[in-house]
């Protein structure tokens, strides 16, 4: 069996001083990062975690309770804030009272079990109920599927907080068969020198994850800020490109065709003018949830610039892409959006190109793309044209102009 070489006392004081140093840290990073939620809770957990391992490093049971009953409140508040702080940060609703209840719990517990009927096997029984509850409430809140690295963080607060409730339960478990004389915090032998170690180091590991999961957020918002439009929520056009970069490499691996949507929308300006720059923004918005609605899974939907989206289609051939291009056309043809007492409409017109042609490279493909969008937009918009229609067209019109005069 494990044995302490220094005190546990000395233990709880060392890490004492270590969750008030976290306390600090999350109460800057909260400063910091005051868009997610959750911090503040956790600082404040750190902080009292931190007075109630100070406190409980002083109690001297049954002589001195005055420091286990403080401790023992800081504790609940500790174990209620984590809790809330896990409610907050994953956007749920909080009930501020949590921490007091839990604390009131706590502290009944220990006045009951503590003072009035002296019993410490079931005083530390209930504290380690309660407490080992909370966390396993807290971990399964947390271990959750999500991408990475998001995950790393959500499953090392999870996996600390899991642990701590499986340890508290081999300690209920032990105290609940040990002579009373054996089962306080202080006692150097049986489980209690790894139930302390472990606890500690579990409390710590739980605040790291905090941190963790702070800073692995706010690397996640900042990519979503750089990677996706604002107004309409779609992918905005560096991302864009880079995927349709990926994706070609892709296609010309399995000799699949990629097709490439530019859309644009009729006459923007005019709404701009008419209804204001609002009412603009809620057009695109509409045709960004349009073209959500009709696309697979697999499709990327892009802001490319201004009124102008783009589709990347992956396996998908001009031909193809010309019919989803068409129906969407016709949707938004459709399509009124409803505007302070005004009823919204309008056009578009779309450019298609694919890579069986000539596009060797992602620029050139957009501006095949872009030519047969304009070229729709030139024949009068509100219609779809593909590269191939605009390319043939060229080449007719071209031949014509070279044909002897008595050809035309
Ligand atoms: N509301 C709003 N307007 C935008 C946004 N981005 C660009 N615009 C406006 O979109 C309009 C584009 O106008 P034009 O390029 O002349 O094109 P258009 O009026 O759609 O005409 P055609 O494309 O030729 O049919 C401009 O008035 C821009 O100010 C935006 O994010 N929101």
């Amino acid at each position: 069996m494990l044995m302490f070489a220094v005190d546990p006392r000395t233990v709880l004081l060392v890490c004492a001083a270590l969750n008030l140093l976290l306390a600090g840290m999350l109460i800057l990073v909260s400063m910091q990062a005051p868009n997610v939620k959750g911090v503040r809770q956790w600082a404040l957990a750190d902080l009292c975690m931190g007075l109630s391992m100070a406190l409980g490093s002083q109690v001297q049971y049954p002589a001195s309770p005055i420091y286990a009953i403080i401790g023992a409140i800081f504790l609940g508040l500790s174990v209620g804030l984590v809790y809330t702080g896990v409610l907050a940060f994953k956007g749920e609703r909080v009930r501020r009272w949590i921490p007091a209840l839990v604390a009131g719990a706590i502290l009944f517990n220990n006045y009951i079990f503590g003072i009035i009927y002296f019993n410490a096997q079931i005083r530390i029984s209930v504290n380690f109920m309660i407490v080992g509850g909370i966390y396993a409430i807290c971990a399964r809140a947390l271990f959750i599927r999500i991408e990475q690295p998001l995950r790393t963080a959500y499953w090392l607060a999870a996996g600390s907080m899991g642990l701590f409730s499986l340890i508290a339960i081999a300690r209920i478990i032990t105290v609940l068969n040990s002579p009373a004389q054996d089962v306080s915090m202080f006692t150097t032998s049986g489980i209690n020198p790894l139930v302390l170690l472990f606890t500690t180091l579990l409390q710590m590991s739980m605040s790291f994850a905090f941190i963790l999961l702070v800073n692995y957020t706010l690397s996640h918002q900042l990519n979503e800020l750089a990677t996706t439009d604002a107004l309409t929520g779609l992918l905005n056009r560096r991302n864009l490109e880079t995927l349709a970069n990926r994706q070609l490499t892709h296609s010309k691996r399995t000799g699949e065709s990629l097709a490439i949507m530019m859309i644009d929308v009729d006459h923007f300006k005019r709404i701009n003018d008419q209804y204001g720059h609002q009412a603009g923004d809620e057009v695109l918005r509409r045709l960004a949830g349009l073209m959500q609605s009709i696309v697979r899974g697999n499709d990327y939907l892009a802001r490319y610039g201004g009124e102008e989206f783009c589709i990347l289609l992956p396996a998908t051939t001009e031909g193809q892409a010309y019919v989803l291009a068409e129906r969407l056309r016709r949707l938004y043809a459709e399509l009124i959006v409803p505007w302070q007492h005004h009823a919204l409409g309008g056009t578009i017109s779309i450019g298609i190109a694919d890579s069986n042609g000539d596009a060797e490279d992602i620029p050139t493909l957009i501006a095949h793309a872009d030519l047969a969008l304009y070229d729709a937009k030139r024949r009068g918009r509100d219609q779809v044209i593909t590269y191939t229609e605009y390319a043939s067209e060229l080449v007719r019109t071209k031949s014509h102009a070279d044909a002897p005069d008595h050809a035309k």
